[in-house]
């Protein structure tokens, strides 16, 4: 098994009149056993960054940087590559939205089956795994509610037995035993030697499953580290703001909105939110070199 290196990935999209800097300077690395959960506000570059991974982005994308898989650099792989080695076999992808990625005239059970016969999987025991029944199976997807939808992609993903596995919101619609079933299951994936990139806005959930956290802001990773210490320790004004709104916590959402990706800021993109900031914060800090590392003049 091999790391995931994430080294300075940046993806733009090209808009008439205006780029949307989506994802900036991102470096990250995933190793073998190890979950990491990337969080943040809604709109930060999180899927944007999964699918520059997975060579999902549309033509008016650029990217800049290295993901790295082993021999693959992802982001200069083509498509065929892509499709016939990477995809479902060395990373499985539970994408956001899975209702509208499953193919609408084929039913869960007939998907299911060609994925574990094209991957070289066992069908039922995904399926099972994803706590999906066999009259669920039968179902044609516009049939299957939200929560439904999301166990078909939870199998989906991991018949192929993937080393890497990428969960874009996962847990959206489950309810709280699904949840925590899924994350057992994630658990137990990385537990026997598999990498897990969990991507969520749910915190609790990061805290319970993930070995490091890495918060995003504005397309940029602003601080990573291990789990606990990021969330009760956080170095970041941003990361504390966002673990303070946990409904355990303070229960209080940090004022302002992100920033618009056309429009960045040169400096701090937090700065105009952030009760810290100062006259340095004009300078955009630089991520620091630590296993708990963080981006911020003025850390907490
Ligand atoms: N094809 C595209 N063209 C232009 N902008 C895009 C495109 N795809 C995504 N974006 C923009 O990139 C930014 C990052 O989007 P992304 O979907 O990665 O956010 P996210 O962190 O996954 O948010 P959420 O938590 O809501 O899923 C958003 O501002 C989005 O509008
Ligand atoms: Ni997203």
């Amino acid at each position: 098994m091999v790391n995931l290196e994430i080294d300075r990935v940046s993806v733009r999209f090209a808009l008439k009149g205006a780029t949307v800097e989506a994802v900036n300077d991102v470096s990250l690395r995933i190793r073998p056993g190890e979950c990491v959960a990337l969080v943040g506000e809604s709109g930060c570059g999180k899927t944007v960054l999964a699918s520059a991974l997975l060579g999902f982005l549309p033509g008016n994308a650029e990217t800049s940087g290295s993901a790295r898989l082993g021999e693959v650099d992802l982001l200069v792989a083509t498509d065929h590559e892509l499709a016939t080695t990477v995809r479902g076999r060395r990373i499985g992808l539970i994408p956001q939205s899975p209702a509208s990625h499953l193919t609408p005239v084929r039913t869960a059970r007939a998907q299911l089956e060609e994925a574990a016969r094209v991957l070289g999987g066992d069908a039922q025991q995904a399926a099972e795994r994803a706590g999906l029944l066999p009259e669920h199976l039968d179902r044609y997807p516009h049939e299957l509610s939200g929560g439904m939808a999301q166990r078909v992609a939870n199998a989906l993903a991991l018949v192929g037995n993937p080393p890497l596995l990428i969960a874009d919101e996962p847990t959206t619609g489950l309810d709280r035993d699904l949840v925590d079933g899924l994350l057992g299951e994630f658990r137990r994936l990385v537990d026997d030697g598999h990498a897990v990139l969990l991507i969520t806005h749910d915190l609790a959930a990061a805290h319970k499953v993930a070995d490091r956290i890495a918060v995003m802001y504005a397309g940029r990773i602003v601080e990573v580290g291990p789990a606990h210490e990021v969330l009760d320790a956080s170095k970041h004004p941003y990361s504390r703001g966002l673990a303070n709104a946990l409904p355990e916590r303070d229960f209080l959402p940090i004022p302002g909105q992100p920033p618009l990706l056309t429009d960045l800021p040169a400096g701090c993109a937090f700065a105009p939110r952030c009760e810290q900031a100062t006259a340095i914060c004009e300078d955009r800090p630089v991520l620091t070199d630590d296993p708990h590392a963080v981006a911020c003049h003025r850390p907490c």
